[in-house]
């Protein structure tokens, strides 16, 4: 388990881990990310570069970790890694685990720990090799034993936990198709969900591909079946929820609800993390 993240400097031990605010975490993590601190200005004034961030995604299935975490780490320029497509990749591979991890998944059931730490480890590791620094983790952790075994060997900046209407969430995963051939995420279902009993209204439009997409959409063997999409939100609500707590517990959770679709959640989620796209800004100067 050594290997598992061991770049980067450590902001302090467990004993010495400051109580942080979510936006002061976030500035600070931003105060810190390459994007930020210009690499080549501090290369050229001696500077060495500081560390990436390292943020972590919680969040039920279907509610779109990998999404924000994908802009994120554009943004910030940081790796994105997202637990699911590393088991996807172990699966598609002729390792003669993948047809283990295919029973275990096509369930909707979680993956041994053991498993995951390696898988995670191991491309946390080719990542170092390649000069990646800091990671948005997507997917990671989802038992209290990952968080504990992350907490052993990375200090994490900042969890954000997406939060959305379990109705929502449903239709989302029942939803969702990607294109097998650029990857591309999209949801053929659109959530109109009225408000009332002091929830807002929630209206999150289909996300439709484009042309050269529609021939080659697939839908993942587990948002296939809705039986297999409600075993994997109660996993999420009786294993996984408990490590919401643990970081809850060490002041690094910002709690966020989506308010609507992507372009209305990005925005407010950059406000929630005291973060500015150029590519909003650009827009809105048009
Ligand atoms: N941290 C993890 N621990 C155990 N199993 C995992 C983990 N991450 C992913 N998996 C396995 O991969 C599947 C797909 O993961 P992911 O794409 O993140 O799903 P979701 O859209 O449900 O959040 C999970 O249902 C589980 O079987």
């Amino acid at each position: 388990m050594a290997a598992l993240i061991r770049s980067g400097r450590s902001v302090g031990g467990s004993a010495a881990r400051r109580r942080i605010s979510s936006s002061a975490a976030a500035s600070e993590a931003w105060d810190r990310s390459p994007a930020s601190l210009g690499r080549e200005g501090a290369a050229e004034i001696g500077v060495p570069a500081r560390r990436g961030v390292r943020w972590v995604f919680l969040g039920c299935p279907g509610v779109g970790k990998g999404t924000y975490a994908s802009r994120l780490s554009q943004l910030l320029g940081v790796p994105h890694v997202a637990m699911g497509d590393l088991v996807r990749d172990e699966l598609a591979s002729p390792a003669p685990l993948a047809k283990e991890l295919a029973g275990i998944v096509n369930q909707g059931k979680l993956v041994p720990d053991e498993i995951i730490v390696n898988l995670l480890s191991e491309h946390l590791k080719n990542g170092e090799a390649k000069g990646e620094s800091g990671f948005i983790l997507d997917g990671f952790p989802r038992t209290i034993r990952q968080a504990e075994i992350l907490e052993g060997v990375a200090d994490i900046d900042l969890v954000i936990n997406l939060k959305l209407r379990e109705e929502a969430l449903l239709m989302k995963c029942l939803g969702r198709r990607i294109c097998r051939e650029c990857g591309g995420n999209f949801n053929v279902s659109s959530v109109d969900i009225k408000g009332g009993d002091g929830r807002p209204h929630i209206y999150m439009p289909q996300i439709l591909p484009p042309e050269q997409c529609l021939s080659k959409l697939v839908i993942r063997e587990d948002d296939a079946d809705e039986k297999v999409v409600k075993t994997r939100l109660r996993i999420y609500f009786d294993v996984t929820q408990p490590v919401e707590e643990f970081y809850r517990s060490r002041g690094k959770l910002l709690e966020f609800d989506l308010p609507g679709g992507i372009p209305e959640s990005w925005r407010k989620l950059l406000e929630a993390l005291n973060l500015e796209d150029p590519a909003n800004r650009q827009s809105a100067a048009l």
